[in-house]
């Protein structure tokens, strides 16, 4: 919330007035990025370039204090999927990243030596 009336990207903001960030519009924004919708994470390998842009947990004083727990969590909630499971490609076409419940549909098997059944 603007604790006293201000201009931000040339726009008048009154005090009190709520501004919310749209992350979503400018991580995708091509003045941004190069070829700025598509999955590219190499993008941010070397820590450099455009790492700076990325700002999934905020930035600043108000950035998520959780950010290190999230991060730690996803790297072990995939390196447990990757470990558990057996993955294959449902067919060889392209998943379409756009409808993320795609991913639901990937044929899963534990790794048991082919013991159990396939989960649906
Ligand atoms: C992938 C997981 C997570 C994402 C993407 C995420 C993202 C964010 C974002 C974008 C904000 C707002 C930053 C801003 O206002 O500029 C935020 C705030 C916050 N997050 Fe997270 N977060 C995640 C996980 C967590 C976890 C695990 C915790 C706690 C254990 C947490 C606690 C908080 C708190 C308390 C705030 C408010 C900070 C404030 O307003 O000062 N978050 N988070």
């Amino acid at each position: 919330m603007a604790s006293e009336d201000c201009t931000i990207g040339g726009y008048e903001v009154p005090s009190k007035t709520i501004v919310l960030v749209n992350a979503w519009a400018i991580h995708r924004d091509p003045k941004m990025w190069d070829d700025a919708t598509n999955f590219k994470p190499e993008r941010f390998e070397s820590g450099e370039g455009d790492a700076h842009k990325l700002m999934p947990f905020g930035i600043e004083r108000r950035a998520c204090p959780g950010a290190g727990l999230a991060q730690r969590m996803v790297n072990l909630a995939l390196g447990s999927l990757i470990q558990c499971f057996e993955w294959k490609r449902v067919d060889e076409a392209e998943v379409d990243m756009h409808r993320v419940i795609v991913l639901l549909g990937a044929e899963l098997h534990w790794d048991d030596g082919g013991q159990s059944p396939p989960i649906a």
